[in-house]
């Protein structure tokens, strides 16, 4: 399934219960403004390289519009599309005064040097400048970005418009970066997972974690999780799943992956080393967390699950009919547009400091992100209640709502 169509079922699902009337759903889902643009780069080799860059402005209704840049070989329009839908509908879920967006380059960022990147990315900016801006369209990182490349958008962007570190978020912490960015996505889906495994009644010691993806996200996520006692039996980057049934020691993953040149697993010996699609299927894991692609979970392979819980790091990392299935079978999923909701949270935080020229210490910024993250995960959790729905519906329900409620605020025409 396209990755547009199962953001707009989730989307109609939650308007459903909410009895928004088609002509509205249409004018709430569809993007306010589409923009692809073609990216020439010299390679190191000396030939020339076309890629195709997007960014996707959703909705700007509740402010200017916020949404990470994903260097990624899969990226096209409708991906852009549809992760620039779940952008509007977190920043909402967690009450950030912005809308939604997303941009990318359909590129292997892996198999380019770091001049390469650096010169696509100032190319990419040369091309989408005039549209972002720090009260418009402010990007961040996401999958195949980091602070580095966010310190080149910076920079190239200022060249046309002068002095304003607003303009993006995820940078480096000595270039007007916030304390705790980096490690906010994983540190939002591990607050959630601690709550939510408490609130099944579940004990964190006995709780066996299986994490896809050991980037930015995953690796924050199973640090947080190890801390917290939880076992995490096994986690995978694109070299493969790594696997200890009595727990995996994480900071020796962690040195692994930073000593390595790619931050990769690649040659991890203190663990059982199996295929890529072993960890989704894995027997004894009570919490599963996709931390990479969108789709990973559909139809096809959502009956090998086995884990109890699923909290989703990843966008879109399950489709709706492994969400309806896995829903019947009384599997319990953490929807993306709040689980993952951390990251943009402490880029908003960025942004205000960016804005007041000023610094916040690291334990405002995990403070402050925690009380988020907590009071969004309470107001999911009672709408779930309340209407009997799952927490995806109920999380859609409140971002569809807040960001309907400002849409009829500012007027329809
Ligand atoms: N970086 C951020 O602050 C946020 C990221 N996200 C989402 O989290 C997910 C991961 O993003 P990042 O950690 O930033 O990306 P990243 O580029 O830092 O890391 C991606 C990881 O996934 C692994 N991977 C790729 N394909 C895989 C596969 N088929 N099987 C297993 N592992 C695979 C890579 O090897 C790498 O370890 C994405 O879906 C992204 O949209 C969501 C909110 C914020
Ligand atoms: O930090 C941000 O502004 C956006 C992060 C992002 O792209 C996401 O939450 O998917």
């Amino acid at each position: 399934m396209k990755a547009f169509e199962a953001t707009r079922i989730f989307f109609d699902q939650a308007a459903d219960r909410l009895e928004i009337d088609p002509d509205l759903r249409e004018a709430l889902l569809m993007p306010q403004r589409e923009v692809q643009v073609q990216v020439t780069i010299r390679l190191d080799d000396g030939r020339l390289a076309n890629y195709i860059g997007f960014r996707v402005q959703h909705d700007h209704s509740r402010g200017p519009m916020k949404g990470g840049l994903r260097f990624h070989p899969e990226v096209d329009l409708d991906e852009t599309r549809a992760l620039a839908s779940l952008m509007t509908w977190k920043t909402a879920v967690v009450d950030l005064p912005y809308g939604g967006a997303k941009g990318g380059i359909g590129i292997d960022p892996s198999k380019m040097s770091s001049a390469e990147i650096e010169r696509l990315t100032r190319a990419f900016v040369d091309q989408i400048h005039d549209i972002v801006g720090p009260d418009t369209d402010i990007p961040a990182p996401d999958m195949g970005t980091d602070h580095q490349v966010m310190a080149w958008f910076r920079n190239q962007w200022e060249k046309y418009h002068g002095f304003h570190p607003a303009v993006i978020t995820g940078k480096p912490v000595e270039e007007y970066g916030a304390k705790g960015r980096e490690e906010a996505t994983g540190r939002g889906v591990g607050t959630l997972t601690v709550k939510l495994t408490k609130r099944l009644g579940m004990d964190a010691s006995k709780t066996r974690v299986a994490i896809q993806g050991f980037g930015n996200v995953g690796s924050h996520a199973a640090k947080f999780l190890h801390d917290a006692q939880f076992p995490i039996v096994a986690v995978s980057d694109i070299t493969g799943t790594y696997y200890n049934a009595d727990g995996l020691n994480i900071p020796e993953l962690l040195r692994h992956k930073f000593a390595h040149p790619k931050g990769l697993l690649e040659g991890f010996e203190r663990a059982e080393h199996l295929p890529l699609d072993a960890l989704l299927k894995l027997d004894h894991v009570e919490v599963l967390i996709p931390a990479a692609l969108g789709g990973v979970i559909t139809q096809k392979n959502a009956q090998d699950i086995n884990a109890k819980v699923i909290v989703e790091a990843a966008n879109g990392p399950v489709d709706p009919d492994a969400d309806a299935a896995l829903h019947d079978r009384g599997v319990t999923i953490l929807p993306d547009i709040l689980a993952n909701a951390g990251g943009v949270t402490v880029s908003y935080f960025e942004w205000v400091q960016n804005r007041q020229h000023y610094r916040w210490p690291l334990d405002r910024v995990r403070q402050e992100l925690d009380h988020t993250m907590n009071e969004a995960f309470e107001k999911v959790w009672q709408m779930a209640a309340q209407h009997e729905v799952s927490l995806r519906t109920a999380a859609y329900m409140i971002g569809i709502s807040r960001v309907r409620r400002a849409t009829e605020l500012a007027g329809l025409a």
